[in-house]
């Protein structure tokens, strides 16, 4: 920390001491918490062209975390969970879902293996209801076939059912009732990324990908926002890993939090070692000198 200009550092608080005597307990935590693990990434890299958008990145998910990953823009955390949901094809490393393991996560597959996403912009079909739209997110779960759908057939009406019975409980969980017969295009903005949320976790995702559900928020609707994916965790006990740009938002949300910079990783650690990390800070105060945008978003920890 020497070494940084004479500023407030952007996390505020001091380092945790670390324990000073040997924890016995730990190869078995390490252990349990390896066979817990829903997502592994080991050295991924992606670039476009000569442009590198990350490289060598490792991450490790437990069952159930929350776990950010930070950045300045054009770190590369976008483009990792692109490549982690299948969207993008990584020149090098491995990505392992659950037992699954994958050069190239099939994206077709994704709902098979327990995760689900939400995208930077939204993507919700605008003209069709909010019911409908959550619906959509179990499509690929359908085991009764188009025909037997069509035809009406006992399968597919129980299958129907159970759907609409899912749907009914995520709407509950997100308190999405009142809207549930609205055009998904005609909501607020910050309903819209609610109808998002609930559309990614109807199937009960393992592991949920959320690429900036609060961009645009207010204050309170970030509060209300945070206070949604807890439930989600909490009901569903689905591991999510969450871009987001508000540190204070990620601070109070997170279990884990890994930093890209320039596409490499800085930092992987609890909040309280993340806000201390000199790498970190030193990373944020050149986004800070470079981009005002980037500098109150920083501030609000
Ligand atoms: N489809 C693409 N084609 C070419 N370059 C890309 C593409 N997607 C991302 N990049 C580049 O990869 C780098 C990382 O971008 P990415 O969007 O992943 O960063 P980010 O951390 O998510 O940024 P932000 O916080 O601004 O969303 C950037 O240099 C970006 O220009």
């Amino acid at each position: 920390m020497s070494g940084l200009p004479h500023r407030a550092a952007p996390f505020g608080r001091p380092a945790p001491s670390r324990p000073l005597v040997p924890d016995a307990a730990a190869p078995r935590r390490r252990a349990r918490a390896s066979q817990d693990r829903i997502l592994t990434v080991e050295g991924l890299s992606l670039g476009f062209g000569g442009a590198v958008a990350f490289a060598g990145i490792d991450l490790a998910v437990a069952a159930g975390e929350i776990h950010a990953i930070i950045g300045p823009n054009g770190a590369g955390k976008s483009s990792l969970i692109n490549a982690i949901s299948g969207l993008y094809a990584p020149q090098a490393g491995r990505v392992r879902i659950g037992e699954a393991s994958f050069a190239r996560v099939p994206a077709g597959r994704l709902a098979a293996l327990g995760v689900a996403r939400t995208f930077q912009n939204l993507a919700l079909f605008k003209s069709l209801n909010v019911v409908e739209n959550i619906l959509s997110g179990l499509a690929g779960a359908r085991r009764a076939g188009l025909a037997a759908h069509v035809l009406g057939l006992p399968a597919a009406r129980r299958e129907a059912a159970e759907h609409r019975t899912r749907a009914e409980a995520v709407i509950d969980l997100l308190q999405l009732g009142a809207f549930r017969a609205r055009a998904a295009g005609s909501l607020p903005y910050g309903l819209q990324k609610r109808v998002e949320l609930a559309r990614a976790l109807v199937a009960k995702p393992r592991l949920l990908l959320l690429d900036e559900p609060m961009a645009g928020m207010s204050a309170a609707e970030k509060a209300e926002m945070s206070g949604f994916i807890l439930a989600a965790r909490e009901t569903f006990g689905t591991a999510i890993v969450l871009i987001e740009h508000d540190i204070g938002v990620v601070m109070r949300l997170s279990d884990t939090i890994t930093v890209l910079d320039h596409g490499r990783r800085i930092a992987t650690g609890t909040p309280t070692e993340i806000q201390a990390n000199p790498a970190v800070i030193a990373a944020y105060l050149g986004a800070d000198d470079e981009e005002d945008e980037t500098e109150g978003e920083v501030k609000a920890a």
